[in-house]
């Protein structure tokens, strides 16, 4: 039995930002293919501003911020994979206050599941790495659906494979695209400062809770 009507009877909970700092991860992976194409490094602070809308996304903007010619997208998109599935995790850390957070919500018994624009094989794996695979009922990637977030649909269907209703799922995010998604969704959204929403502050987003970490989300 619900407690309040916006009580949460289901939890979607993003992962690079919210769960992981995986910052690290996506800067040596980039540094690595741009390397083994001959062109230059990128910054932290380009790779903080580009991450979260998929890996397609990343690579393009990639490509285009050293100036080479998009015609090295494929070879790149190898590359990265390549380099990922080797070095995944191995630069990112788990954020404080994510374990203690994700054990309050297992306390409540509700389904949970994890939505990322990352690819769905590597994100298993990250959170399987991390010890965190255990919390999810389900796990979904940035190619399991037609559309990324900001996109409602991955929030959608990911309601639909849990039997939640949208506006008793919360979801858990950091960025504009998880906040843009869960508004057209329906669901209410919590939102963690400590991760990467394009350089902009996330605290400027309306949202259900702003939060510096996980474990103070109020249930
Ligand atoms: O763009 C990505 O690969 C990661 O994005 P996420 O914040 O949805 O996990
Ligand atoms: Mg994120």
């Amino acid at each position: 039995m619900s407690r309040h009507p916006s009580s949460p009877a289901a939890f979607i909970v993003d992962l690079d930002g919210t769960l992981v700092d995986t910052l690290g991860d996506f800067v040596e992976v980039l540094n690595r293919v741009l390397a083994e194409l001959g062109l230059p490094a990128v910054s932290r602070d380009f790779v903080e501003r580009t991450i979260g809308q998929g890996s397609e996304h990343l690579i393009r903007s990639t490509l285009a911020h050293v100036g080479a010619d998009a015609d090295l997208y494929e070879e790149a998109w190898a590359a990265y994979q390549r380099h990922y599935r080797e070095l995944n995790g191995q630069f990112s850390a788990v954020f404080p206050g994510v374990v203690e957070g994700l054990d309050r919500l297992r306390a409540l018994g509700l389904p949970m599941a994890c939505l990322t624009n990352k690819p769905a094989a590597f994100a298993r794996d990250l959170l399987a790495r991390k010890g965190l695979d255990g919390y999810f009922d389900r796990v979904f990637g940035g190619d399991d659906f037609e559309r990324k977030k900001p996109d409602p649909l991955p929030l959608l269907k990911t309601c639909e494979a849990l039997g939640s209703e949208p506006a008793r799922t919360w979801m858990i995010g950091d960025s504009s695209n998880d906040a843009r998604a869960a508004a057209a969704a329906g669901c209410p959204i919590v939102l963690l400062s400590h991760g990467y929403n394009h350089g902009e502050p996330i605290a400027e987003l309306p949202a259900l809770q702003h939060l510096d970490r996980l474990d103070l989300i109020r249930l």
